[in-house]
């Protein structure tokens, strides 16, 4: 038995559109399949937030088209299209179930932002208030690529530290995560995951998902390891065996709890933000963040790069050019290059405040430093 789950009050349940839909369009069976399995565990007294894919699925056979479109106005059209199809379907459903829904789209920055995600908060909270099933989707329509997450996996991870969920369950159609993709005969079910690097090490996660899923099994693995490492145990296993996996069973792939509860500040910081530029530092600078815990002084810089405002994430690189972290900096791009390098005592004293504060900066562990990405061509 999965005590964390059999435990657990507030599930974020995320289910991906290969289980919701066939041949693009909404699979009726399938959704009453899944909704069963979540008001059972509601009728136990339990709270659930539904992250649910599947709109831009939905609305490719309704709107004539012959796949998945590739370019976003398509992509937004299908997914106008598909949400509400969606949507009625999961409310006619809920509504067998004495269950009412509700649609809840939002974009990165409705969850990132502090105003907007205290907004998001309350919504949610109200929802579940009134004993209401809020079904959440990424607001394809208005989302351009620029500020899109893309995966939904990513979005339920955030989804459930906004709500405080005590567990997050991932749905696709493979049971779990294995060693190779599920075709390949050699491929092993990985049951359970307490370090993600140590025990995912080797896995193949390369060879897509299906023609309508976008992130395969690798945004999986990421959102769960956003949420084990600030706090939430995750689950990834299939819609067919939901019931199982919210009962505690052992199917699937659990992800056991890695860190704390972290701000949300933070947890955008390191997973949803997208960086506006690369401050690269000298070794000294890198040993007193990783060891000592320090705030980035001006000395310690030695290039900066990218076009960025005060406030916004940076990438911070040892000099190597290995991504060590991010975190928020204190100064434009334009004022920055005249500090560098400059001893904090040589400043002006207006200028003598840390270029990124230790409050504001997530720092990656050691074996998860990535070389970087090859230039631009
Ligand atoms: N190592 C692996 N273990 C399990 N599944 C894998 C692995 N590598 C790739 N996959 C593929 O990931 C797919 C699930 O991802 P995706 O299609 O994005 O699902 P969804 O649409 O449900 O979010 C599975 O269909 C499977 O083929
Ligand atoms: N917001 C998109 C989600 C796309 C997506 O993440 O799909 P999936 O990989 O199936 O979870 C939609 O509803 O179509």
């Amino acid at each position: 038995m999965r005590d964390e789950i059999t435990a657990a009050t507030r599930v974020v349940v995320k289910v991906g559109s290969s289980s919701l839909t066939t041949n693009g369009r909404a699979d009726l069976d399938r959704i009453a399949a899944l909704v069963d399995a979540l008001a059972d565990w509601r009728a136990s007294g339990r709270e659930v937030v539904l992250v649910s894919s599947g709109a831009i699925a939905a609305g490719i056979s309704p709107l004539a088209m012959k796949r998945r479109p590739r370019n976003l106005a398509d992509q937004q059209a299908a997914a106008a299209v598909g949400q509400g199809i969606l949507i009625q379907h999961y409310a006619q459903h809920f509504a067998t179930r004495d269950l009412t829904v509700g649609q809840v789209l939002l974009t990165v920055g409705d969850i990132t932002g502090q105003q907007s995600y205290r907004n998001a908060l309350r919504t949610l909270e109200r929802l579940l208030h009134f004993g209401v099933v809020p079904i959440v989707n990424e607001n394809d329509t208005v989302a351009t690529d620029e500020i899109r997450f893309g995966d939904n996996d990513r979005l339920a991870a955030l989804t459930a530290h906004l709500v405080h969920a005590d567990a997050l369950v991932l749905l696709s159609d493979t049971d779990a995560v294995y060693t190779a993709h599920p075709s390949d005969p050699e491929a092993r079910r990985i049951s359970e995951v307490r370090d993600a690097v140590a025990d995912l090490a080797g896995i193949d996660t390369s060879r897509g998902g299906t023609s309508v899923g976008t992130g395969g099994m690798q945004t999986k693995i990421d959102a769960a390891r956003m949420a084990t490492s600030a706090g939430i145990p995750a689950l990834v296993t299939s819609t067919q065996l939901a019931r199982e996996a919210l009962a505690g069973e052992d199917v699937g792939t659990f992800f056991h709890r890695t860190g704390k509860r972290r701000p949300a500040r933070l947890m955008w910081l390191a997973h949803a933000s997208k960086a506006r530029g690369v401050l690269t530092l000298d070794q000294g600078a890198v040993r007193a963040l990783q060891q000592r815990g320090a705030s980035l002084l001006a000395a310690g810089i030695t290039a900066v790069s990218g076009h960025f405002q005060a406030h916004d994430p940076v990438e911070l690189r040892d000099p190597q050019g290995r991504v060590i972290g991010r975190g928020l900096v204190a100064y434009d791009s334009d004022r920055l290059p005249e500090l560098i390098g400059r001893s904090t005592g040589d400043l002006d004293p207006q200028l003598r405040r840390s270029i990124v504060h230790r409050d504001v900066m997530v720092l990656r562990p050691p074996e998860a430093r990535v070389a970087p990405e090859p230039a631009e061509r």
